[in-house]
């Protein structure tokens, strides 16, 4: 993890080749931010752009579970770190790194060190979207974040439930404190639609939409309640992996299409901004 830059600030320094750095939170945890975060990966792959994936959840590191590749990385010449790749999505996780069921307990600046290190000592190549799956909560890991690398933005997952709709607001609040645009929000575990085409509304479908409206910002799209998300996820094969014909697979590709509009277009606006300086 070396030295260099200490004693010596930096502003944050864009990564040679990877065009959107897209961090993805939920201020609740167990809304389903990392499903999101893979399928979303998942489904860029799909729709034809090269993918990076940062699991930055050191209290939840589930991206290889879900990815269903755990192994250690390799140390390429340079101690450069290769990162893993499964199903078209290049992935580095701080469950790789941590062994075993033990906990990462980890000072501020070790959190620092190691968000740093997989940004800069991973070997990402060329990249459209780098996805960061946030920790819940907390904001030590998005100062680290917005510290190293300038953010196209962000996107906010919860459910529709008041409480995590509630922290999801601080999320809000938080991301707008370190200047980090909020690209929109996600609703996750939307509806439940039982075999026989009942609906079950759980968690109050609609009001992420609702929230965002209030917030001003876009509305990027819901997934529904399914144990095929849940049991995919578990061994290991997202859900967005599904055909054309799967629901499920549709909704993260929606989503993952409206994440890639909105960054091109942060992105661009913020170039407009540069230019007027
Ligand atoms: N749409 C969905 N339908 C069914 N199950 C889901 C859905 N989304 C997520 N889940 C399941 O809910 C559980 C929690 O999801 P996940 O780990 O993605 O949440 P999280 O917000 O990242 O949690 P944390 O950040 O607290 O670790 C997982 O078992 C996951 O498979």
């Amino acid at each position: 993890m070396g030295h260099s830059g200490q004693g010596m600030p930096q502003g944050p320094q864009p990564l040679a080749g990877v065009a959107h750095v897209v961090a993805i939170g939920s201020g609740k945890g167990g809304v389903g931010k990392t499903t999101v975060a893979v399928n979303t990966a998942v489904s860029l792959a799909k729709l034809g752009y090269k993918v990076g994936l940062i699991d930055a959840d050191i209290y939840g590191p589930n991206v290889p579970t879900m990815l269903g590749l755990t192994r250690q990385p390799a140390i390429l010449p340079g101690n450069m770190i290769e990162p893993l790749t499964a199903h078209g999505v290049k992935f580095m996780s701080i469950g790789l790194i941590s062994p075993g069921d033990k906990p990462m307990v980890m000072r501020g600046p070790m959190l620092h060190g190691v968000i740093r290190q997989f940004l800069q000592q991973v070997q990402w190549g060329e990249l459209d979207f780098l996805l960061v799956d946030l920790p819940p909560g907390t904001g030590d890991v998005v100062i680290s974040l917005v510290q190293t690398v300038p953010l196209t933005g962000a996107v906010v997952v919860s459910t529709g439930s008041s409480v995590a709709l509630e922290d999801a607001r601080k999320a809000l609040e938080m991301f707008h404190q370190v200047n980090v645009e909020v690209l929109g929000l996600v609703e996750n575990m939307s509806r439940m639609v039982l075999p026989d085409g009942t609906v079950i509304d759980v968690f109050g479908a609609g009001s992420t939409e609702q929230t965002a409206k209030q917030f001003g910002l876009p509305f990027l799209g819901s997934v529904d309640l399914d144990p095929q998300v849940r049991e995919s996820g578990d061994r290991g094969l997202p859900a967005a992996l599904a055909g054309e014909d799967s629901e499920r697979g549709q909704e993260f590709r929606a989503i993952a299409a409206q994440v890639a509009l909105r960054a091109k277009e942060a992105a661009a606006q913020s170039e407009d901004v540069l230019e007027i300086l």
